[in-house]
């Protein structure tokens, strides 16, 4: 958890909103700013405030220089567009010359926008009545236009909503380094940890949750790189690795694709690519897993049979292995595949139903499999009664995101006699799933 929020290097100053009136006073707050390691913030509502600073995931930035920057780029732009539609003056200036204006004020722009990092942000709702020392910055929460109110001491006081950032180096955030070295940067990194499966199982609610997380960052959507050979041969690892956002090295990347699960060749491709990337496999009861697949693809398919007639094989009267998505719930047989290319302790088992009731534990397990910073909090989720699952409440904003309306879909009632049918079928995969995990989840 690094220093105490009180050591030497926690914010320590007194100020009250009417000294920053006094923009003069900018320079002098940056200094302590940049001495110190520790922001504390009150995220209680005001109703006005004049706004210096502005505040973004563990950055400080003036506000106004930031205003600075974009006015420039406006006057800029402005005068760009005199000499498109022929001032008199701009016509004797070169098209060159007005390029080469535009681009020194849109260097201007980002020397202006400086931002100051922070080790740690303490964030707290109840910490205005005993506030030490004031300092307004703006921030929309819940859509409103609010006061964050930088202050110390509030850790102690109200350490579950602590929120712990690990400082980025000062270095990332400049241009050039004081021993003229290379600077370290946000770049985009083969992923530490790949969510490989099963689809239908709770995937998308392990990544969101994880991105909750200010040291996770990952792609906006399924990459599906090591199952597409035609992605593979045309454009090779590096357009795989082109796909994640940017990171920097307190941050981990994080993928998921769970249609890698069955395609076994993904195992050995992502060993041979990076041998100790981590993986989390996510194993639901099969019937209902399956069924979760067929409301998603009758869907998408509007001449998909019923289900019945989906899953028994007109020719044997038995459940059809030809179909993909039975195959899919028979865990064992992929399973043993993944234990066959990657040791037991590198592969995160989750079971979904235990996601889906208790989304903090199994959380804060992925949390130490994944060597994170202790993050998640009873806060970071509320039971949305409606959705039928767990949403999420972001700390920063408090504003509230729920899954997409293509998770929760109602399911169709099985036949009783199909249902035997499938219990039987995936009985011995069952077992055999058992003996390999050594794990004993309710469907097992
Ligand atoms: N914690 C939590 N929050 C929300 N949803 C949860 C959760 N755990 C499991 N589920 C159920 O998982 C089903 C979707 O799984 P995936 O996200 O893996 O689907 S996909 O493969 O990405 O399409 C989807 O199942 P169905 O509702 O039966 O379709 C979700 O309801």
């Amino acid at each position: 958890m690094g220093e105490s929020v009180n050591g030497p290097r926690a914010f320590s100053n007194h100020y009250n909103h009417d000294h920053f009136i006094n923009h003069r006073q900018e320079n002098h707050i940056r200094e302590i700013l940049n001495s110190c390691d520790t922001l504390a913030i009150n995220m209680t509502k005001i109703n006005s405030s004049r706004s210096h600073f502005t505040f973004r995931n563990g950055l400080v930035s003036p506000r106004w220089h930031k205003t600075m920057g974009f006015c420039t780029l406006i006057i800029s732009s402005f005068l760009c567009s005199l000499r498109r539609f022929g001032s008199y003056i701009w016509k004797k200036i070169s098209w060159p010359v007005a390029f080469f204006t535009f681009m020194l004020t849109v260097f201007m722009f980002t020397l202006f926008t400086d931002f100051i990092p922070f080790n740690r942000i303490v964030y707290s709702k109840q910490a205005q009545s005993s506030a030490v020392g004031l300092l307004p910055v703006t921030s929309n929460i819940q859509g409103d236009r609010s006061v964050l109110h930088m202050r110390r001491e509030v850790y102690d006081s109200d350490p579950k909503i602590t929120f712990p950032l690990q400082r980025p180096p000062l270095s990332a955030f400049n241009k050039s380094s004081v021993n003229g070295s290379l600077q370290e940067k946000a770049v985009k990194r083969f992923p530490t940890c790949i969510i490989f499966g099963v689809s239908k199982c709770g995937t998308k609610a392990v990544i969101e949750y994880l991105k909750l997380h200010p040291h996770v960052v990952a792609p906006r959507s399924e990459i599906n790189f090591f199952n597409n050979e035609t992605l593979q041969h045309q454009h090779g690892l590096e357009w795989y690795i082109q796909q994640m956002p940017p990171s920097f090295d307190h941050q981990i990347t994080v993928e998921k694709s769970p249609d890698y699960f069955q395609n076994h060749l993904c195992a050995d491709l992502i060993r041979a690519a990076s041998p100790s990337t981590k993986l989390i496999l996510l194993l639901r009861e099969p019937i209902e897993r399956l069924v979760s697949e067929y409301m998603q693809l009758s869907e998408k398919r509007p001449g998909l049979p019923e289900f019945d007639k989906w899953v028994i094989g007109q020719d044997t009267g038995d459940i059809d292995q030809r179909v993909p998505s039975v195959m899919v719930s028979a865990y064992a047989e992929h399973v043993s595949y993944w234990l066959s290319v990657f040791p037991r302790p590198q592969i995160h088992i989750i079971e979904s139903q235990s996601l889906r009731d208790y989304p903090l534990q199994e959380m804060r397990k992925v949390e130490r499999f994944l060597n994170l910073q202790p993050f998640f909090q009873p806060d970071d989720f509320y039971y949305n009664s409606t959705r039928g699952f767990y949403c999420m409440r972001m700390r920063f904003t408090g504003k509230t995101k729920c899954l997409g309306k293509s998770k929760g879909r109602e399911h169709i009632t099985v036949s009783q006699s199909i249902m035997e049918k499938l219990k039987n079928f995936y009985q011995p995969y069952n077992s055999k799933l058992k003996q390999i995990l050594t794990l004993d989840f309710p469907w097992l």
